[in-house]
């Protein structure tokens, strides 16, 4: 089975997939999380893997926004949590006051922004697409004084050293990844039982959210049925200030009958209202 996800090679993308890929994976890997979550509504792959938050610096924009307004077809299947612990990279031994440049995902220099506020005050700090891809540049222009953000595994595939570890500003940081499938491929659907808890992710905007208490209308759907809310974020509509989508997680499966009751109200609440998957909650 093709499974696309977050690259290039030796992203925290390619760790989770295969810390928790069935055997026979052929992994793909894409140069965004753009380009896997339309890998996967292009049927290109079966399956894709992309980042969708983090412990320390919250939601993945770029996959809420490609789930929710780029695809149709696309939804979660599975999720897993990995540990995140970022290493400081360059192509040479250098000391810290020789590095003037920096670069990572945003995602990675926001995790360790107080070793780069502290320790690099003087380095220019760049985003780059994915982790791994700015230890392949620190690689590839091989100029001194560079370094990238990554994991060990992209240190070693790009030929690179690993000047410190464990550079984020917590202890404890986590990732949550997601498994994507099309709607339509029911291979990719995890039936009830087992003894496994289940989650729904949802999103859902308009309507009356111009008028007051709208937010808590759609919300006491939920809460009146005993459906359990792990997160909610909002992002924008993209049509003007003060119009939202809000994605949120809940405790259950889609067709769990108060689920399936809450989420029926709350459409009525609502302009548009989307499933983006029914999965087993990480453990
Ligand atoms: O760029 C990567 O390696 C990713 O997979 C995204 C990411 C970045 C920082 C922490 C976890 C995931």
């Amino acid at each position: 089975m093709r499974v696309g996800y977050f690259g290039p090679r030796g992203t925290f993308t390619e760790e989770a997939l295969r810390a928790s890929a069935p055997d026979g994976v052929d992994a793909v890997a894409l140069p965004s999380i753009y380009a896997t979550v339309l890998a996967v509504q292009d049927g290109a792959v079966r399956r894709g893997v992309v980042p969708i938050e983090n412990a320390l610096e919250g939601s993945v924009d770029a996959t809420l926004d490609a789930l929710a307004v780029e695809t149709e077809d696309v939804v979660i299947v599975d999720e897993v949590v990995r540990p995140i612990s970022h290493c400081l990279i360059a192509l040479e031994e250098l000391e810290l006051d020789e590095i003037r440049i920096v670069a990572s995902h945003p995602q990675a220099n926001a995790q360790c922004a107080r070793f780069l506020r502290e320790r690099l005050p003087r380095a220019v700090v760049l985003a780059a697409s994915s982790t791994s891809e700015a230890v392949r540049m620190v690689a590839e222009d091989g100029e001194a004084g560079r370094a990238a953000i990554g994991n060990r595994l992209a240190a070693e595939l790009y030929g690179c050293r690993v000047l410190r570890e464990g550079i984020e500003d917590l202890a404890g940081n986590v990732t949550r990844f997601v498994w994507l499938a099309r709607h339509d491929d029911e291979a990719a659907v995890v039936p009830a039982g087992g003894g496994r808890r289940f989650k729904t992710s949802v999103v859902f905007w308009g309507g009356g959210d111009a008028t007051p208490g709208w937010l808590v209308r759609c919300l006491s759907e939920l809460a009146s049925r005993g459906v359990n809310l792990t997160r909610i974020e909002s992002r924008p509509r993209r049509m003007g200030l003060g119009h939202y989508m809000f994605f949120v997680d809940l405790e259950g499966r889609a067709d769990d009958p108060a689920v399936a009751e809450a989420l029926a109200g709350l459409g009525t609440h609502c302009e548009g209202l989307r499933t983006l998957g029914t999965y087993p909650a990480a453990r």
